[in-house]
């Protein structure tokens, strides 16, 4: 069954047709049918009486996962509602890409002219129009399908035994404490967050003037990226010691004629190097390395298992940047996973929790996004140990890594919130909780009648998120155990664990587990017996450095953390319900919050 819908899916994905979209959802309806089926059988038994643990442990992750009581083309519907969006060009001809023809139809896509007009476009105009057009050609579209699939999503939720469809979501971590404990995570990082913000606002200001407030939330079209959840294409404004060895090898991959298929081998090496699989001969042949020319493919990045152990492939459309290479590793390190875990029972084939799927390919990218290991594979020559050169490395990572937090933080918060308490004011809640965790607003009013989450895949797709968050923390955990079992001497940040046989046979164990044993175990034997708790300690560890150099630039230069005044809350709040000001130190005075009408 399975093989079936994921060979339907996968040659939709790659060769978007009607007949091909027809027939993908054929078989999802019919794997639905089937599923439900076995699902229904496997749930009936009282498993309590049965006293194998792995047998228990099948039906506990039967239950976990529960079926979505609704057609799957619920879904689809909003999907192809987000793929199909396009928008008329924002910038001159050949600003962006390819020079516009004059006259040129409105057939731009979030990928790559959107996104490649935030990432690179220093025109706050400009980054204002793509901004806007994406956000307003998505948003209202999809909110009414998303009112319809909040309400079908709960129903299918409490079919399967759950309060509504938040709770379904958060199953697979087995966890009723979960939700304080990501707060908590939160709580702990956020005041690296708040100075990282204030550093960078400052740069902002700099260069953008007045419409950077200098101590209040960052407009959201200015940061490098559609939805602010990452800050690295603006690194050339905030870096600060621009003289210095940069760790973007763009340039250095372009001047040694590097291909995408040069890129996946220089990934697949990676793995191989630590003792760990190499692709199979089935990758090689049926993966999609490119984005076609005779075809449309969707074009973002995604790792298949066809669950038959032997068919595995990645679909990325992938352009010879440092960016895509990256990326390569986090889509290579899930194949790796279906590799090692092949063995298991079907029902154990996956992550010991969605986090550990995500984990493993970013813990990676830690290593391969050192100076030290692109100099090792030979993109980046006479690299200086220097403490500039270090400040810069940290701050390219944080404007990645840290800045991605709240982001990943809000998205459920925002969904979870919506599942329990219902779709009012969904928009405004959205930038309430954007506005208090990540410091960040949006650049034009916005109303009710917009619906600006859903300018975001994830919420389109129906994708939980909070793996996504979970895996930001749980990555440096990883991280530092595999730095430790490669025995690397100096500071977490400089570790590379590349070619280490240690490292990759802890991480070989790791995988191997699959879902067999409860995520906390697998935590452990991760972190050979330090912990089973998620802790945002080894995260600190690792911008340690930049920390303390962050306290000092912003010591004596402002706020640190952001007022909300009423003409921030009157760009999205049909009202303003007194919002926790973010503690600001020092305390600075937050304008009473005048209710809006
Ligand atoms: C058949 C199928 O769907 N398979 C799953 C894998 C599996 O579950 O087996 C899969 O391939 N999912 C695709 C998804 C793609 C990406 C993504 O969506 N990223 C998030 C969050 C993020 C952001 C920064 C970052 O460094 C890491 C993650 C975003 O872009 O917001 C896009 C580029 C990177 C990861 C992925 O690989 O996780
Ligand atoms: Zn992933």
């Amino acid at each position: 069954m399975c093989f079936r819908v994921t060979s339907a899916t996968w040659g939709f994905s790659t060769n978007v047709t009607e007949s091909n979209r027809r027939r993908m959802l054929e078989e999802q309806a019919l794997s639905w049918k089937f599923g439900r089926v076995s699902w229904r059988k496997a749930t009936s038994l009282s498993w309590a009486r049965i006293a194998d643990p792995a047998s228990r442990r099948q039906l506990q992750i039967l239950a976990q996962e529960g079926r979505n009581a609704l057609a799957d083309d619920r879904f689809a519907e909003m999907k192809d509602t987000y793929a199909r969006a396009r928008v008329c060009p924002v910038s001159a001809p050949g600003v962006s890409g390819p020079a516009g023809v004059p006259g040129q139809s409105c057939d731009w896509r979030l990928e790559p002219e959107l996104s490649r007009v935030l990432a690179r476009s220093r025109d706050s105009s400009e980054l204002l129009r793509a901004w806007s057009s994406w956000h307003d050609a998505v948003g209202p579209a999809l909110r009414p399908k998303f009112v319809r699939y909040v309400q079908l999503a709960n129903e299918a939720a409490r079919l399967n035994g759950f309060r509504d469809a938040g709770e379904h979501m958060r199953a697979p971590y087995d966890d009723p404490e979960l939700e304080p404990e990501v707060t908590a995570l939160w709580a702990q990082v956020s005041p690296l967050y708040r100075q990282l913000h204030a550093y960078v606002r400052r740069q902002l200001h700099r260069h953008y003037g007045d419409i950077v407030r200098e101590d209040g939330p960052l407009p959201a079209h200015l940061l490098g990226n559609m939805w602010a959840q990452s800050w690295k294409n603006i690194a050339d404004l905030v870096v600060p010691f621009p003289d210095k060895q940069g760790a973007d090898v763009t340039p250095e991959m372009l001047r040694q004629g590097y291909t995408p298929l040069r890129m996946f081998q220089t990934a697949e090496e990676f793995f191989t190097s630590l003792g760990l699989k190499p692709m199979s001969m089935e990758f090689w042949r049926h993966s999609m390395l490119e984005r076609p020319v005779d075809r449309e493919a969707v074009c973002r990045a995604s790792a298949w298992d066809f669950c038959n152990r032997k068919d595995y492939r990645i679909k990325q459309c992938t352009e010879v940047t440092m960016e895509d290479l990256l990326t390569i590793h986090h889509e290579m390190a899930h194949i790796q996973y279906y590799l090692h875990y092949a063995d298991q029972p079907f029902i154990f084939r996956r992550g010991a929790n969605p986090a550990f799927h995500e984990a493993i390919g970013d813990a990676v990218g830690l290593s391969v996004s050192t100076p030290r290991h692109l100099q090792r594979i030979g993109l980046l020559n006479n690299i200086t140990d220097d403490y500039e050169t270090n400040i810069n490395y940290l701050l390219t990572v944080a404007l990645d890594k840290v800045v991605y937090l709240p982001f990943a933080y809000v998205v459920d918060q925002w969904r979870w919130r919506v599942f329990s308490e219902g779709v009012e004011n969904m928009n405004g809640r959205w930038w309430e909780l954007r506005m208090r965790h990540q410091g960040v607003i949006p650049p034009v009013p916005r109303t009710e009648r917009d619906f600006d989450p859903g300018a975001k895949y994830h919420v389109a797709a129906d994708t939980p998120y909070l793996r996504y968050f979970v895996s930001l923390v749980l990555q440096f955990q990883i991280h530092e155990a595999l730095c430790r079992a490669a025995g690397h001497p100096g500071p977490l940040h400089t570790c590379d664990i590349y070619r280490s046989r240690e490292a990759g046979r802890l991480l070989a164990e790791v995988l191997s587990l699959g879902a067999s044993r409860p995520w906390r175990d697998v935590l452990r034997v991760a972190t050979q017996g330090a912990t089973d708790r998620l802790d945002a300690r080894p995260l600190l560890e690792f911008f340690q450095p930049l920390a303390l150099w962050l306290r000092v630039q912003n010591r004596e230069r402002g706020v640190v953390g952001w007022t909300t005044t009423s003409h921030d809350t009157a760009l999205f709040a049909r009202w303003a319900r007194p919002l926790a000001a973010a503690a600001a130190a020092p305390a600075a005075t937050t304008l009473p919050l005048l209710a809006i009408v």
